[in-house]
């Protein structure tokens, strides 16, 4: 049960961003609690990267000041601004009470190291961990994002490894350190549908066992309807809604917000029609394609005011069987 009286570990307040004479980012307001993640959804432009990127006080170094507002970051210490903070002082909160992942994790890896001496740097930097120490813990982390042979993985350079193994050595790296905020920018954009979904999985798991507040920025209401409990609707640097998923979802307000959601895919509304109780799903592998059964979706469970069916569910679900949806189904859902 969610327990409204905790108070945030992250609050972004009255944040306005600019880059010379340019505001991109105005009077930005939300906060983020321990064990919840917060969506911060928007097209392209809309500031969301610019936003984690003043988080993570990276954006100054491509030119971003900051004419007003304050992060507010609880950590160790107390609570702390982290715009008046020094670049050395975030060095050391960066990667250790906030982590980052991004949307390609080759521009994070470093090609000529391999896998295990780029956690172990990680854990020695902020850990100070013996090099031995170092790499077991790195396994560890390999096994928590369900990495297949781990031990092997350590000894490969990132080359070696597919897309979402790359991401999911990035969530190793980001959650070496235990950090209590991870910002998920964007991290399953470039990957193929079945491949996001398992990596969505992987991070609502280690968020709830960790208990970190995650921002994940996304312009994929599909993603947020599975991800997140939370959302940030933003339009041209201007928070213009925000709500839990729930309620947004049952009764958008602002017309970006309804656009969002339009994009969609939906059962039956749109055509008018009743939306079905269950439907067919069709799984295709080894054996071909057949008729395994009638599924109500864990989507379609959480969101009775609104049905909203997204691909992933149905993949997530399947994944085990690897087994693949048939296009029809999809086709079907458009
Ligand atoms: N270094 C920069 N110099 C000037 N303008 C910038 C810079 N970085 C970002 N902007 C501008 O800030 C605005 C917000 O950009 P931002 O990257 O945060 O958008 P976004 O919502 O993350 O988009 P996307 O989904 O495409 O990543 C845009 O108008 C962009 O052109």
């Amino acid at each position: 049960m969610t327990d409204i009286s905790s108070s945030p570990i992250l609050t972004v307040e009255n944040l306005s961003v600019e880059f010379g004479h340019s505001r991109v980012i105005d009077n930005l307001n939300f906060s983020v609690i321990a064990g919840r993640t917060l969506a911060i959804v928007g097209e392209s432009g809309s500031g969301k990267s610019v936003t984690s990127q003043s988080i993570m006080r990276l954006a100054e170094s491509t030119g971003a000041s900051y004419p007003s507002g304050r992060i507010l970051f609880s950590g160790e210490q107390g609570e702390i601004d982290l715009l008046s903070q020094s670049q050395e002082a975030m060095r050391s909160i960066r990667g250790k009470d906030i982590a980052m992942i991004f949307q390609e994790p080759m521009t994070s890896l470093n090609p000529v190291f391999t896998i295990g001496d780029q956690i172990s740097e990680s854990l020695s930097l902020h850990k100070k961990l013996t090099k031995s120490a170092a790499l077991d813990e790195s396994m560890k982390l390999l096994k928590m994002v369900r990495l297949p042979d781990a031990e092997d993985m350590l000894n490969r350079y990132p080359h070696q490894l597919s897309g979402g193994m790359r991401q999911r050595v990035m969530i190793a790296m980001a959650l070496a350190c235990r950090p209590k905020v991870l910002i998920a920018d964007e991290p399953t954009t470039a990957l193929d549908v079945t491949i996001q979904a398992q990596i969505l999985t992987i991070l609502n798991d280690l968020q709830k066992e960790l208990n970190m507040a995650v921002i994940f920025i996304t312009h994929d209401m599909g993603v947020v309807a599975e991800i997140a409990d939370d959302v940030v609707v933003m339009w041209k640097g201007k928070k213009v809604e925000q709500g839990p998923v729930k309620e947004l979802f049952a009764n958008p307000q602002h017309p970006y917000t309804k656009a969002l959601l339009a994009a969609v895919p939906k059962l039956g509304s749109m055509a008018g029609e009743p939306f079905p109780k269950r439907f067919p799903i069709t799984v295709m592998d080894g054996e071909g394609t057949r008729l395994v059964g009638e599924e109500k979706t864990q989507a379609t469970a959480c969101y009775d005011k609104s049905p909203l069916l997204s691909v992933r569910d149905l993949v997530t679900r399947f994944d085990s069987k690897k087994a693949f949806l048939d296009v029809s189904l999809i086709e079907y859902m458009r």
